[in-house]
Protein backbone atom coordinates (compact mmCIF):
# COMPACT_ATOMS: atom_id res chain seq x y z
CA UNK A 1 0.00 0.00 0.00
CA UNK A 2 2.37 2.32 1.14
CA UNK A 3 4.77 1.51 -2.03
CA UNK A 4 2.01 2.40 -4.18
CA UNK A 5 1.11 5.50 -2.91
CA UNK A 6 4.75 6.39 -2.88
CA UNK A 7 5.04 5.65 -7.19
CA UNK A 8 1.13 7.12 -7.89
CA UNK A 9 2.70 10.30 -6.63
CA UNK A 10 5.27 10.90 -9.50
CA UNK A 11 4.78 10.61 -12.68
CA UNK A 12 6.69 8.43 -15.00
CA UNK A 13 7.67 11.18 -17.63
CA UNK A 14 11.89 11.79 -18.37
CA UNK A 15 10.82 14.83 -20.42
CA UNK A 16 11.01 17.89 -18.30
CA UNK A 17 8.53 20.42 -20.01
CA UNK A 18 6.42 23.39 -18.38
CA UNK A 19 3.22 23.15 -19.81
CA UNK A 20 1.09 26.38 -20.88
CA UNK A 21 0.13 29.09 -18.13
CA UNK A 22 -3.21 29.74 -19.69
CA UNK A 23 -4.83 27.20 -17.03
CA UNK A 24 -3.96 29.22 -14.18
CA UNK A 25 -6.67 30.16 -11.91
CA UNK A 26 -7.25 33.62 -9.87
CA UNK A 27 -8.49 33.74 -6.48
CA UNK A 28 -8.77 37.10 -5.12
CA UNK A 29 -7.92 36.72 -1.18
CA UNK A 30 -8.74 40.40 -0.35
CA UNK A 31 -6.58 43.53 1.01
CA UNK A 32 -5.18 43.68 -2.46
CA UNK A 33 -3.69 39.98 -2.48
CA UNK A 34 -4.56 37.26 -4.80
CA UNK A 35 -2.73 33.47 -5.94
CA UNK A 36 -2.86 31.48 -8.98
CA UNK A 37 -2.71 28.25 -8.65
CA UNK A 38 -1.81 25.94 -11.95
CA UNK A 39 -1.93 22.33 -10.85
CA UNK A 40 0.58 19.59 -12.85
CA UNK A 41 2.48 22.14 -14.11
CA UNK A 42 5.85 20.76 -14.77
CA UNK A 43 5.82 18.06 -16.97
CA UNK A 44 8.58 15.03 -15.57
CA UNK A 45 8.53 16.53 -11.90
CA UNK A 46 10.42 12.88 -11.01
CA UNK A 47 13.17 13.80 -12.88
CA UNK A 48 13.81 17.38 -11.85
CA UNK A 49 13.48 16.10 -8.17
CA UNK A 50 15.74 13.81 -8.19
CA UNK A 51 18.34 16.10 -10.27
CA UNK A 52 18.08 18.94 -7.68
CA UNK A 53 17.71 16.81 -4.69
CA UNK A 54 21.35 15.36 -5.65
CA UNK A 55 22.85 18.33 -7.61
CA UNK A 56 22.09 21.48 -5.57
CA UNK A 57 24.36 22.39 -2.63
CA UNK A 58 21.63 22.20 0.08
CA UNK A 59 22.63 24.17 3.02
CA UNK A 60 21.26 23.77 6.79
CA UNK A 61 21.33 27.09 8.08
CA UNK A 62 20.62 28.43 12.28
CA UNK A 63 19.06 31.48 13.51
CA UNK A 64 18.90 32.71 17.19
CA UNK A 65 15.76 32.34 18.23
CA UNK A 66 14.63 33.47 22.14
CA UNK A 67 18.61 33.96 22.27
CA UNK A 68 18.80 30.24 21.86
CA UNK A 69 20.63 28.87 18.32
CA UNK A 70 17.99 26.39 17.09
CA UNK A 71 18.39 24.60 13.53
CA UNK A 72 16.57 26.51 10.36
CA UNK A 73 14.02 23.16 9.63
CA UNK A 74 14.62 22.57 5.96
CA UNK A 75 17.60 23.20 3.82
CA UNK A 76 18.04 25.60 1.36
CA UNK A 77 19.97 27.23 -1.56
CA UNK A 78 20.10 30.43 -3.72
CA UNK A 79 20.46 31.92 -6.42
CA UNK A 80 20.80 35.41 -7.20
CA UNK A 81 20.04 37.42 -10.34
CA UNK A 82 23.36 36.98 -12.12
CA UNK A 83 23.71 33.41 -11.17
CA UNK A 84 22.91 30.22 -13.29
CA UNK A 85 19.95 27.91 -12.24
CA UNK A 86 20.94 24.57 -11.23
CA UNK A 87 18.96 22.57 -13.76
CA UNK A 88 18.10 24.23 -17.35
CA UNK A 89 14.30 23.05 -16.57
CA UNK A 90 14.11 25.68 -14.12
CA UNK A 91 15.76 28.57 -16.40
CA UNK A 92 12.78 27.47 -18.92
CA UNK A 93 10.47 27.92 -15.92
CA UNK A 94 11.63 31.43 -15.32
CA UNK A 95 11.44 32.12 -18.70
CA UNK A 96 7.82 31.17 -19.25
CA UNK A 97 6.58 33.10 -15.84
CA UNK A 98 8.06 36.26 -16.96
CA UNK A 99 7.15 36.08 -20.77
CA UNK A 100 3.79 35.12 -18.66
CA UNK A 101 3.78 37.96 -16.51
CA UNK A 102 5.62 40.01 -17.59
CA UNK A 103 2.99 42.65 -18.38
CA UNK A 104 1.34 42.53 -15.63
CA UNK A 105 4.70 42.46 -13.27
CA UNK A 106 6.58 45.43 -14.88
CA UNK A 107 9.59 43.02 -14.52
CA UNK A 108 11.17 39.30 -15.11
CA UNK A 109 11.41 36.68 -12.12
CA UNK A 110 15.37 36.84 -11.74
CA UNK A 111 16.53 35.11 -8.67
CA UNK A 112 15.77 31.38 -7.47
CA UNK A 113 15.19 30.52 -3.63
CA UNK A 114 15.07 26.71 -3.42
CA UNK A 115 14.27 24.60 -0.49
CA UNK A 116 13.97 20.60 0.23
CA UNK A 117 11.80 20.04 3.36
CA UNK A 118 12.98 16.40 4.21
CA UNK A 119 9.90 15.68 5.70
CA UNK A 120 7.00 16.66 8.20
CA UNK A 121 9.32 17.86 10.66
CA UNK A 122 10.71 20.58 8.19
CA UNK A 123 8.66 23.46 7.73
CA UNK A 124 8.43 27.53 7.50
CA UNK A 125 6.90 29.39 10.16
CA UNK A 126 4.69 32.59 9.36
CA UNK A 127 6.28 35.36 7.08
CA UNK A 128 5.89 37.52 4.54
CA UNK A 129 8.57 37.85 1.93
CA UNK A 130 8.97 41.14 2.96
CA UNK A 131 12.70 41.94 3.72
CA UNK A 132 13.12 43.75 0.22
CA UNK A 133 10.16 45.68 -2.06
CA UNK A 134 7.06 43.06 -1.34
CA UNK A 135 7.36 45.20 2.64
CA UNK A 136 6.13 48.18 0.29
CA UNK A 137 5.49 47.16 -3.46
CA UNK A 138 2.62 44.63 -5.17
CA UNK A 139 4.67 42.01 -6.26
CA UNK A 140 4.89 38.40 -7.44
CA UNK A 141 6.68 35.25 -6.03
CA UNK A 142 6.12 32.18 -8.17
CA UNK A 143 6.46 28.60 -6.35
CA UNK A 144 7.47 25.41 -7.77
CA UNK A 145 6.47 22.65 -5.97
CA UNK A 146 8.14 19.25 -6.69
CA UNK A 147 7.37 16.02 -4.83
CA UNK A 148 5.53 15.01 -1.00
CA UNK A 149 2.40 17.49 -1.15
CA UNK A 150 2.28 20.09 1.68
CA UNK A 151 -0.18 23.00 2.23
CA UNK A 152 0.82 26.09 1.65
CA UNK A 153 -1.15 28.31 4.21
CA UNK A 154 -2.02 32.11 3.94
CA UNK A 155 -3.82 34.35 6.77
CA UNK A 156 -4.36 38.39 6.67
CA UNK A 157 -2.30 40.18 9.00
CA UNK A 158 -5.34 42.27 9.43
CA UNK A 159 -8.47 40.82 10.15
CA UNK A 160 -11.60 40.47 7.51
CA UNK A 161 -10.47 37.92 4.69
CA UNK A 162 -10.91 34.29 5.83
CA UNK A 163 -7.42 32.27 5.99
CA UNK A 164 -6.70 29.92 2.96
CA UNK A 165 -5.03 26.10 3.00
CA UNK A 166 -3.41 24.80 -0.24
CA UNK A 167 -2.21 21.64 -0.99
CA UNK A 168 0.88 22.16 -3.27
CA UNK A 169 1.68 18.78 -4.98
CA UNK A 170 4.46 17.39 -7.26
CA UNK A 171 4.73 19.87 -10.48
CA UNK A 172 2.06 22.46 -8.99
CA UNK A 173 2.60 26.00 -9.21
CA UNK A 174 1.05 28.55 -6.81
CA UNK A 175 1.99 32.23 -8.03
CA UNK A 176 1.23 35.03 -4.41
CA UNK A 177 0.44 38.77 -5.94
CA UNK A 178 -0.64 41.61 -5.60
CA UNK A 179 0.26 42.45 -1.73
CA UNK A 180 0.00 39.50 -0.88
CA UNK A 181 3.48 39.59 0.32
CA UNK A 182 2.76 42.82 2.98
CA UNK A 183 -0.72 42.14 3.91
CA UNK A 184 -0.64 38.22 4.22
CA UNK A 185 1.92 35.67 5.83
CA UNK A 186 2.24 32.50 4.35
CA UNK A 187 3.75 29.37 6.14
CA UNK A 188 4.57 25.53 5.34
CA UNK A 189 3.55 24.12 8.29
CA UNK A 190 4.65 21.08 10.09
CA UNK A 191 2.77 17.80 9.93
CA UNK A 192 2.44 14.03 12.32
CA UNK A 193 1.73 12.58 9.21
CA UNK A 194 4.50 10.92 6.97
CA UNK A 195 5.45 12.67 4.28
CA UNK A 196 8.57 12.06 2.04
CA UNK A 197 10.89 14.98 1.01
CA UNK A 198 9.31 17.93 -1.03
CA UNK A 199 11.60 20.83 -3.17
CA UNK A 200 9.82 23.48 -3.41
CA UNK A 201 11.44 26.64 -6.00
CA UNK A 202 10.33 30.08 -5.20
CA UNK A 203 11.13 32.66 -8.37
CA UNK A 204 11.37 36.13 -7.57
CA UNK A 205 11.73 39.90 -9.35
CA UNK A 206 15.07 41.32 -8.29
CA UNK A 207 15.17 42.79 -4.86
CA UNK A 208 12.35 40.86 -3.51
CA UNK A 209 13.16 38.15 -0.92
O1 LIG B 1 8.00 26.08 0.46
C1 LIG B 1 7.25 26.91 0.01
O2 LIG B 1 6.45 26.63 -0.88
C2 LIG B 1 7.25 28.30 0.56
C3 LIG B 1 8.61 28.79 0.96
C4 LIG B 1 8.57 30.22 1.40
O3 LIG B 1 7.57 30.78 1.71
C5 LIG B 1 9.83 30.99 1.43
O4 LIG B 1 10.91 30.39 1.33
O5 LIG B 1 9.77 32.22 1.55
FE1 LIG C 1 7.83 32.88 1.76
Amino acid sequence: MAVHLQSSLFDQGDEIAVRPLGGLRREHLGHGAWIDVLPQWLQGADTLFGALADGVAWRAEERVMYERVVAVPRLQAFFGEREPLPHPALEAARTALSAHYGAELGEPFTTAGLCYYRDGRDGVAWHGDSSGRGSTEDTMVAILSLGAPRHLALRPRRPGPVPVRRQLGHGDLVVMGGSCQRTWEHAVPKTARAVGPRISVQFRPAGVR
